[in-house]
């Protein structure tokens, strides 16, 4: 028996019955008070609409963001509750979509419901300050920028510079030849395929490309553009769903403000410059910036619009049309038997005296089946920029209430097995016979028979489809005219991994470019300069 006083700290043990029990009662009471606070942050919430109608099932806690390769964990939640189940991240309800014909239902037959955009803290408030094309609401002034944009994304808005895509396309293969030291040394194709993407984007905005030697302010556009894709992972930022994280200067926050002084003052001087060139009489080819200043009265853009502007292509169509290069060259070294059937054609169809040009497409739909596989297999963006509902909707006995994210899972619907048999192997066979670009393929009423939907679906599906088609099918077919691409044996090119959090690479590898003619040394420095 201990002799000492009874310690302070030992008080409450010595409580009388009557007051333990009050105790008890008081911490019973706090801890349900507290679990009943806690527990709407903890667990998914099932909205019911007013005809008792209950949202799509979906896993049960509720998520603060997903971990690195989030098409993952949807995968496993698509084929526990099916193609349209929903998520809650914080307080935000997102409903997913994993099969064609609900992405149609109500992607493209409900586009008056489902065509806004989420204004997530990190991409559309901090980034982009809601203004560029892809983070605007679904509104009068979207249309309309939409409008200006897709001026310059017609198939006739593509011919007024069909010439320079051609030209960056062929000057991609030629530094291909060129750095590798005409085949003899490994290369890392990642800058080349971004320069290529980055030259024929700088020519649609602003009507000027880079050279070799880039300019400072052309290299920070390309570093932009890759922390953009960095930064706007639909799933991948606490901050976006955790509201007290916007309110203290976090890492991620402080990278979202300085990203968006970087755009506005990247863009803003190349605009800038643009304007100087027209000013002092240049004549500046036709581009995004030049109707921007030629309407400069009637459009009455605001400075953060106009920056927006010039910069939304570069920022949508860098990464992924040279995401999309970059994991063709990962794939077709292990794939020896498909570059000979690629070669075979080109050797047919083309012949070893020229480069294949946007003329022979239709003759090669070998090549054409290739791209649209790399695309199945490895879509640069897994998971489409998410669309945003802006009222009540019933389908299929389920509630979509208003204001939920709805996010299209490519990653789920491009490995459904029914749909494409052995669908982690790479088989352009899949797609001969299928003749259709994929821009005409999106148009089709049966979403079944769609080729894939690497571009999103609906009214907010990529306006640059028809310019990413013609790029990878120049910057592709001439890749395989030229060369032979293998792999280094000690070093093991990894398909699984990748990185971005939006756009997605993959990580950094080398392969050989060792040239399949002997023409093509001579075909390749026959290219003509062409300056801007
Ligand atoms: C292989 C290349 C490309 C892929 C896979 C791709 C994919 C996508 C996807 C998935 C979306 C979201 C669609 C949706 O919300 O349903 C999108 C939007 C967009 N893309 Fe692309 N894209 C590519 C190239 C380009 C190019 C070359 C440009 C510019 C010339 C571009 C400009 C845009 C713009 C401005 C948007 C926003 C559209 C809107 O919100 O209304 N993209 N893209």
């Amino acid at each position: 028996m201990s002799l000492l006083p009874p310690s302070p700290l030992r008080a409450p043990l010595a409580l009388l019955p009557q007051e333990v029990s009050s105790y008890a009662l008081a911490m019973a009471l706090a801890c349900t008070l507290l679990a009943a606070s806690i527990v709407p942050f903890l667990f998914r919430k099932n909205i019911r609409n007013a005809n008792g109608i209950l949202i799509p099932p979906g896993p049960l806690l509720r998520y603060a963001f997903l971990r690195k390769y989030p098409e993952r964990a949807l995968s496993g939640w698509a084929k526990k509750f099916g193609p349209l189940f929903s998520i809650w991240m914080g307080n935000q309800l997102f409903v997913v979509i994993s099969d064609p014909k609900i992405a149609h239902d109500l992607l493209v037959k409900q586009g008056a419901i489902f065509s806004s955009r989420k204004q997530y803290f990190m991409k559309n408030q901090t980034i982009l300050a809601g203004r560029a094309i892809t983070a605007s609401p679904y509104d009068d002034k979207w249309r309309h920028h939409r409008r200006l944009a897709m001026q310059l994304l017609t198939p006739k808005a593509i011919q007024t510079y069909a010439d320079v895509l051609d030209y960056e396309a062929a000057i991609l293969v030629r530094s291909f030849y060129d750095e590798s030291n005409k085949g003899t040394l490994p290369l890392d194709p990642a800058n080349y395929a971004g320069r290529y993407a980055l030259n024929n984007m700088l020519t649609i905005s602003l009507g000027t490309r880079t050279t070799r030697s880039t300019t400072p302010l052309i290299e920070r556009a390309l570093q932009l553009a890759m922390e953009f894709m960095d930064l706007t992972g639909p799933f991948s930022n606490p901050i976006d769903f955790i509201t007290p994280l916007q309110w203290i200067p976090t890492r991620t926050r402080t990278r979202g403000r300085q990203l968006h002084r970087a755009i506005i003052e990247v863009y803003g001087t190349m605009y800038q410059d643009v304007k100087a060139r027209m000013d002092a009489g240049e004549i500046v080819p036709e581009c995004l910036v030049r109707t921007l200043i030629e309407t400069t009265e009637i459009e009455k853009l605001d400075w953060t619009d106009t920056c927006m502007f010039a910069a939304v292509f570069t920022l949508g169509g860098v990464h992924s049309t040279s995401g999309v290069i970059q994991w063709f060259l990962a794939l077709i070294p292990s794939h020896p038997e498909i570059q000979a059937h690629a070669h075979e054609e080109l050797d047919r169809v083309v012949g070893q005296d020229r480069l294949p040009s946007a003329e022979d497409e239709p003759h090669l739909p070998y090549i054409r089946a290739i791209i649209k596989e790399v695309q199945r297999v490895h879509a640069p963006f897994w998971l489409a920029t998410p669309h945003f509902s802006t009222q009540d909707y019933e389908y299929n006995g389920m509630f979509i209430p208003k204001h939920t994210a709805v996010v299209l899972d490519c990653f789920t619907i491009h490995h459904n097995e029914e749909r494409y048999p052995d669908s982690y192997t790479f088989n352009p066979d899949r797609y001969l016979g299928d003749e259709l670009s994929c821009a005409e393929s999106a148009k089709l009423n049966n979403a079944e028979l769609r080729d894939h939907f690497a571009f999103g679906a609906g009214r907010r599906i990529c306006p640059g489809m028809v310019v990413a088609e013609r790029e990878l099918f120049l910057a592709i077919s001439r890749i395989l005219w030229a060369f032979n691409v293998k792999s280094i044996p000690s070093e093991p090119i990894s398909l699984e991994e990748y990185e971005g959090m939006s756009g997605r690479t993959p990580l950094p590898f080398r392969v050989m470019f060792e040239p399949r003619h002997e023409n093509v040394d001579e075909v390749l420095y026959n290219i003509h300069e062409m300056k801007l």
